[in-house]
């Protein structure tokens, strides 16, 4: 399968500060890779650089095999970001106007996206109406309307108590599924990266680098959990944490 995000020995600096060295990582179309370090290791640096918010200062980062990668990128923080004066559905359909899709339209392709995933009785509320969780579905949605090639998020699921994360993630899988999504997600919970990656790089060290690349192979016919916590182990170990 086509490699849609490849980046080959990209550095990073803040003046004389080093955060990344030499970092080698690829997704491949329809897979979900993880990033996973400790707090400060340099992973929003990483993100920031292939969204285009931070200008690279050597290595190279392509993608579907253009170095032209600026803005081909839709991504997701934390916190997320939808207009409190707008409805949902606005909301959802503000990637499309920023297009300069005529708003009719729009609209059409927002309900209908909204009703796919049983979010079109939100479609006329507002955001401080929903709970977090649904919040964060709906910027899910509105990040997918950007239609780019890839799904950077950075600790989206985060914020949520355990229950709705644990909901969220099921839903992203579908979602995935449903959309052919590509993703690149980064967090620091190691179970969220096990859960939902097909494949997890580990980020550690000043400056940081790769220290290692695990493959997430789960077999169905033996019990889940007990894979999902040796693969847990293996990385608790490799970062050093007890
Ligand atoms: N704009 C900046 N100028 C100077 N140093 C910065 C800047 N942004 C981040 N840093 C430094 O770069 C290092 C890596 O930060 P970064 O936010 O990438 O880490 P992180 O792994 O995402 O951490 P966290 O999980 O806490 O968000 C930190 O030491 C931080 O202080």
């Amino acid at each position: 399968m086509k490699k849609t995000l490849e980046i080959k020995n990209l550095s990073y600096s803040f003046g004389d500060n080093h955060i990344l060295k030499d970092i080698n990582i690829y997704v491949k179309e329809n897979e979900m890779v993880a990033i996973v370090g400790s707090s400060g290791v340099g992973k929003s640096t990483l993100f920031n650089l292939i969204a285009g918010v931070l200008k690279k200062q050597s290595g190279e980062i392509t993608i579907d095999g253009s170095d032209d990668y600026i803005g081909k990128v839709a991504y997701m923080l934390q916190k997320d970001l939808l207009f409190e004066h707008k409805t949902i559905i606005n909301n959802v359909i503000l990637p499309l106007i920023i297009a300069k899709i005529d708003k009719k339209v729009a609209l059409e392709e927002g309900r209908k996206i909204l009703k796919q995933f049983n979010l079109e009785k939100y479609a006329d509320k507002y955001p401080k109406q929903l709970s977090g969780g649904m919040r964060q579905r709906v910027a899910l949605i509105r990040t997918y309307m950007f239609k780019r090639n890839i799904f950077l998020l950075d600790e989206a699921f985060s914020a949520l108590d355990a229950i709705t994360k644990k909901e969220l993630h099921k839903w992203y899988l579908n979602l995935k599924k449903e959309f052919n999504l590509t993703t690149l997600l980064i967090t620091h919970d190691i179970e969220e990266a096990i859960f939902l990656s097909d494949r997890i790089y580990i980020l550690a060290n000043k400056p940081g680098e790769i220290i290692k690349e695990i493959k997430i192979e789960i077999n169905p016919n033996e019990d889940i959990d007990v894979q999902r916590l040796f693969y847990k182990k293996e990385i608790l170990n490799i970062m050093n944490i007890e």
